[in-house]
């Protein structure tokens, strides 16, 4: 049994000197101070750090052993990594080891092998040789599995991947977790790389993306305490139901105040939602359904052209233009005789207000030529006359003003519409936009440019970002970095994504160049996950037949050796069976166990059409449509474009013939999203016709 074991039982004996070091430690903080006391404040926010610290760390201490010998010292020391740091009360030597501290990287870089290492600490490198690499998995203040992963000249064939295996066996719930014991060197690279870099990772499906994004945050911030805020880090994510998938993995990782938000809300925010957006701009509806058409793609295709840099520098041109003749200045007559001159007002708003942006700037000349207007009316004695030319100079100043031109986005950008030709914006984009404009409505593709504009007009609002993440970044424009850029002062980006999941390629990137095209030179770092965590052997090796389909030259992902039941494809005898199928999916995999299970259809109405038959049929199950906020996990019926990002134990694509996935790039990309949601089981089902991308 594994408690004889000598040196586990010297786990268990740490364990339990480290729950009483804890104990101990919070019970000598003393209780919360609530007084006015402006010092004492300042230390009970100190005290509350160290609190909250020490609840994490007394839920799970540590989850990590790594006895490290440093050059020149006879014997290795064992150092223990948990999620966060804590010093032996009495003698404030490191007891527990924060994951992120330069020694810790150790832990995360090391796969084995007798060759000397080294960390960069501080001071400098530093040199040495790893003894044991240990996974200790710790749950209510309990000792469970223990698994070494390397002891030095033993046999260390095929342990390395045990703990992780173990993980990756687990049933999914309703969340994202953190990965900190388990982080791959190649995701480590990643986590820990400098600050002052726009990282641009391609990652296949369940490589582990976002939650390698929300780690690196968690790791910026311990290595930058002095330099880097949470609250100016932000997190840019597809829609809000992801965010709230993921909105339990930095609380675990004891990160608070990031902002978390989608583009679109960000940018209307911007816009202090001085824009209407159209209502009938559901993705759904015009890009995921299979009535008529489907559009071709292409650089003329609205999203597409409006993310581009192109447009942005049209849109530049046309700023520049626009300061330069804003105002054609007229003199202002408060009354009769009373001027103002037109050289005056020139010479305010070109030479001695022409540092601020054009917004704030014609803001300024009103309220100089409204000082003026009250220095005139000073001027007279007689109170009934300043009455009368006050009214009469007030009216004539509202006049004036009115005339000047406003410096406002969408004004800016109905005119660009309007204003514009073929030659310079292509055709189908000119109309469609001018068409939906003239109604006073914006579309999301719209957004980027409305809100570069709004910035160019009114300046940057004191908004910096330390820090920016933009995850599934293969639907995100270089347009729409480069307004992010804006906002820093130094380029420091995590931007992940995956082509062959670019569902969204209508308004998204089809190659990285794309975006790195927006940094200078020495910023740009490119890298590429190839190994896949979430989903078996079996049901990588399936999805990575409808790769090549996708016609983005990706090579194919790379499984961890787990393996799980083969992956079926089923053709059934009639449409009726369809629903008896379902039911007997979900049975027995909830029978097995699967916590999460996800009836995946290909557009929206088909999954209303099975949420109903389901209901009829007494099978209970959550439908996810666009816009939804919150995702609840169990039984979940989702059309495909809304999956991208989720994971579940089981999936079950509902219709895989056809006419649902038809052989081209996009309906491939859609099924490789499908299948790769799957984490233990995969089932295809069809009738008639199998798709031609399982062929
Ligand atoms: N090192 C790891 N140890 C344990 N689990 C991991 C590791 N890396 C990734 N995973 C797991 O793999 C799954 C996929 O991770 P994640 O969703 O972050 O991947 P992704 O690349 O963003 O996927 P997709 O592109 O499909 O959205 C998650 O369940 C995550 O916990």
């Amino acid at each position: 049994m594994e408690t004889q074991h000598p040196l586990h039982q010297e786990e268990y004996r740490r364990l339990r000197e480290t729950f009483e070091e804890i104990d101990q430690q919070r019970a000598g903080i003393g209780p919360v101070y609530r007084g006015q006391d402006f010092t004492e404040q300042l230390l009970e926010e100190k005290r509350e750090e160290k609190r909250q610290r020490l609840e994490l760390l007394a839920k799970e201490p540590y989850f990590g052993r790594l006895d490290f010998r440093e050059e020149g010292k006879a014997e290795p020391l064992p150092m223990y990594i948990g999620k966060r740091g804590m010093d032996r009360g009495e003698t404030d030597e490191p007891y527990v080891i924060d994951w992120r501290a330069p020694v810790a990287s150790l832990f995360y870089s090391f796969t084995g092998g007798d060759a000397p290492v080294n960390y960069e600490a501080p001071d400098g490198i530093i040199h040495g040789d790893i003894h044991r690499k240990r996974n200790l998995s710790i749950r209510d203040r309990k000792l469970g599995r223990i698994v070494d992963s390397y002891e030095r000249g033993g046999d260390n064939i095929g342990l390395n991947d045990e703990f992780l295996l173990y993980k990756l066996g687990d049933k999914k719930d309703n969340r994202l977790r953190d990965i900190v014991s388990t982080i791959q060197a190649e995701q480590d690279q990643i986590i820990r790389a400098p600050r002052y870099k726009a990282l641009i990772i391609q990652g296949a499906a369940g490589s582990g993306k976002t939650t390698v994004a929300l780690h690196r945050l968690a790791f910026l911030l311990y290595q930058y305490q002095q330099q880097i805020r949470a609250e100016r880090m932000i997190i840019f994510a597809p829609n809000t139901m992801f965010l709230d998938y993921i909105s339990g993995v930095l609380p675990e990782l004891g990160v608070g105040h990031v902002k978390q938000t989608t583009f679109v809300e960000w940018a209307l925010e911007r816009l202090n939602a001085n824009v209407r957006l159209s209502k009938d701009s559901s993705e759904g509806n015009i890009w995921f359904s299979l009535d008529g058409v489907r559009p071709r793609i292409d650089d003329e295709t609205p999203g597409r052209f409006k993310g581009s840099l192109a447009f942005k520098k049209m849109l530049d041109d046309k700023l520049q233009r626009l300061e330069e003749h804003f105002i054609q200045a007229q003199p202002f007559e408060a009354w009769e005789g009373r001027v103002l001159s037109a050289e005056m007002i020139r010479e305010w708003f070109e030479v001695e207000y022409r540092h601020y942006p054009l917004a704030p700037r014609l803001d300024r000349l009103n309220a100089r030529i409204n000082r003026w207007l009250e220095m005139q009316l000073n001027t007279i004695g007689d109170p009934k006359i300043r009455k009368e030319k006050t009214k009469t100079g007030k009216q004539r100043l509202r006049a004036y003003s009115n005339k000047l031109p406003k410096a406002d986005a969408l004004t800016f950008y109905q005119d660009v519409f309007a204003s514009g030709t073929s030659d310079e914006i292509p055709k189908k984009v000119l109309e469609g936009t001018r068409s939906y404009l003239k109604k006073g409505f914006v579309q999301p593709e719209d957004l980027t440019a409305l809100a570069w504009i709004h910035y160019v007009l009114n300046g940057a609002e004191k908004l910096v970002f330390d820090h920016v993440v933009v995850d599934e970044a293969q639907d995100v424009s270089p347009f729409q970095i480069a307004l992010l850029n804006t906002f820093m002062n130094e380029p420091s980006f995590t931007i992940l994504g995956d082509l062959a999941q670019g569902i969204h390629a209508y308004r998204g990137v089809q190659r990285w160049e794309e975006i790195s095209a927006v940094f200078a030179e020495e910023y740009p770092s490119y890298h590429v996950l190839k190994q896949s965590y979430r989903s078996t052997l079996e049901i990588i090796e399936f999805a990575n037949r409808i790769l090549p389909h996708t016609d983005t030259g990706l090579p194919p992902a790379v499984p961890v050796f787990r393996s799980g039941d083969p992956v079926d494809v089923v053709r059934l005898n009639a449409a009726g069976d369809k629903i008896p199928f379902i039911d007997t999916f979900i049975r027995d995999n909830r029978d097995r166990g699967m916590q999460t299970i996800a009836i995946i259809g290909r557009t929206d109405e088909e999954c209303s059409s099975l949420h109903e038959a389901m209901t009829k049929a007494g099978i209970e199950a959550n439908l996810i449509s666009e816009g939804q906020t919150q995702y609840r996990g169990g039984v979940t019926i989702v059309p495909v474009y809304l999956a991208k990002g989720l994971e579940f134990d089981a999936v079950l694509i509902a219709n895989a013939n056809d006419s649902q996935y038809a052989l081209t790039p996009q309906d491939a990309k859609l099924l490789y999203v499908g299948c790769t949601r799957a984490l233990h089981r995969l089932t295809l089902i069809f009738n008639g016709e199998a798709t031609p991308l399982l062929a």
